[in-house]
């Protein structure tokens, strides 16, 4: 059946895993893209493709929690060429200000050229008479192009999660025309800062020579606007979810496990090196050195779950964080407390709600985030206007945050002070800055994302 709204993005909202008795089941995907882009589906009519996390399987199209499924099939070769290698070992450490060094490879481009055009194909056989079509991420760069070419009557956007680069780095990219190109095929390109619009603005000026009146760039016959619409996430879902008892009674409940400690303080990440895990460990680390707090006092858990574990550079950053908190357990700890709770695992929603609720201090230090969706959930599910948030100026969110304890993550120094002043914050100095952060999320909530997105892209 042809849809009139369609999601096109890398990843399905849920991911089929094989349990050990061969028997198939689905699982939630990791991250924030399929968080806040779920909510969305569900409230609207139509259909979302996308890969179903398993290699060399085809599946037919499905129903799962209110939503259409369109499974994109992807070969094992396609997953280790256009997903963990073009995907995730060129643009993503590029996007992310070049943390680690990008591969340039002739081969993932092929294939990252060859997926893009599966995904093109798939959604014109999908999309209605001037269906709207909204693509989203680094992954699929090319589509809005190959779509455009194949059904010219859609109205075609593209968002993207991840920040887009200054040109000065984005210039190393051997296919950086092609990728302006094929952003181009959209009416509206989305990103999550304006420093990411006005990057992208500044390309398509010096590479393709094009003309732009602010937001609008002129393209041809058409006109292509890029602009600024900073994810978020379902606010008022989350500020229910955490009044129920339930999750009330688990959050008293993990305070205890830790042993009631005075200080509980949280990160919960993908295990990526983009967000600063080891820094705000050796922040810690360093504050248990010099006693600043000692442990019983002050408990870390780090929830660190797994993510694109055949990439190379993933694979020596779990051994490195691994390392560091084997050792700080073992140089700081005392019988039964360990200083670092730390979880290679993924939660649900509801321990992830109770565990926001039990903590003091949540440590959001990324060294260059397209959002994060982490920061924002907690302040949302914190009503009882406690809890401190300590947030990098290099995620996205800091922009709306600003009444966070915002932190350089690079500075050990400013991110020990800063988590410090969080721990030791008086009742009145954390409502105020709570409160304040908490009118910005309920206001601008992902419905308000998606809606002024789709707004944009029909005027
Ligand atoms: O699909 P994976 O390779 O397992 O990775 C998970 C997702 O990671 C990225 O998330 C980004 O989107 C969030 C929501 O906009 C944003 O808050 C965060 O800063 C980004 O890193 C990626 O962009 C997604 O495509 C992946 O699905
Ligand atoms: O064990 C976990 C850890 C994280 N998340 C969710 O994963 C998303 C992470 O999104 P974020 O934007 O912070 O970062 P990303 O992983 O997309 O880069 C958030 O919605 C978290 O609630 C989850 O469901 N289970």
């Amino acid at each position: 059946m042809r849809s009139s709204f369609l999601i096109v993005a890398n990843r399905l909202p849920v991911d089929r895993t094989i349990t050990p008795d061969g028997t198939a089941s689905w699982r939630r995907s990791p991250g924030g893209l399929v968080t806040a882009i779920a909510p969305v589906m569900q409230r609207r009519d139509g259909a979302w493709l996308g890969w179903h996390g398993a290699p060399d399987e085809e599946l037919k199209p499905f129903e799962h929690d209110g939503m259409n499924l369109i499974p994109i099939p992807l070969s094992a070769g396609e997953v280790e060429l256009y997903y963990e290698g073009f995907s995730n070992a060129t643009l993503w450490p590029l996007y992310h200000d070049v943390v680690a060094t990008p591969v340039y490879s002739r081969v993932l481009w092929d294939a990252y050229r060859a997926v893009n055009e599966r995904f093109a194909r798939a959604a014109a056989d999908t999309a209605a008479e001037n269906a709207v079509v909204w693509v989203q991420d680094y992954q699929l760069q090319l589509v809005p192009a190959m779509l455009r070419a194949l059904r010219p009557d859609v109205r075609i956007g593209f968002f993207l999660h991840i920040p887009f680069p200054p040109a000065e780095l984005f210039w190393q990219l051997p296919w950086r025309r092609e990728i302006l190109e094929g952003l181009l095929g959209a009416d509206l390109v989305g990103f999550q800062r304006p420093g990411g619009a006005s990057n992208f603005i500044r390309l398509c000026r010096r590479q393709l020579g094009l003309q732009n009146q602010r937001q609008e760039i002129s393209y041809g016959e058409r006109t292509v606007r890029a602009e600024a619409f900073p994810i978020s996430v379902d606010f008022s879902e989350l500020d229910t979810l955490v009044r129920e008892p339930h999750i009330m009674a688990r959050a008293k409940e993990i305070r205890a496990e830790l042993g009631e400690p005075e200080h509980v303080l949280l990160g919960v990440d993908r295990l990526d090196y983009t967000k600063g895990i080891g820094q705000r460990l050796k922040a810690f680390g360093e504050l248990l050195a010099d006693k600043t707090v000692s442990p019983g006092e002050a408990v870390f858990v780090q929830i660190a779950t797994p993510s694109r574990e055949r990439v190379e550079e993933y694979r020596n950053l779990r051994d490195d964080i691994e390392l560091r908190v084997g050792r700080l357990n073992g140089q700081y700890g005392v019988l039964g407390v360990p200083p670092i709770n730390y979880f290679h695992q993924s939660y649900d929603r509801d321990e992830l709600a109770a565990l926001y609720c039990a903590a003091d201090v949540m440590v959001v230090t990324p060294l260059r985030d397209g959002m994060n969706l982490v920061a924002k959930e907690y302040v949302a599910c914190r009503h009882d206007l406690r809890g401190a948030l300590v947030l990098s100026e290099f995620a996205g969110a800091a922009d709306e945050l600003k009444h966070a304890y915002l932190v350089n993550p690079w500075d050990v120094d400013g991110l020990k002070r800063q988590m410090v002043a969080a721990m030791r914050a008086t009742p009145h100095e954390l409502s105020r800055r709570m409160r304040s952060m908490r009118r910005r999320v309920a206001t601008y909530d992902v419905d308000r994302w998606a809606g002024d997105f789709l707004a944009a892209l029909e005027r």
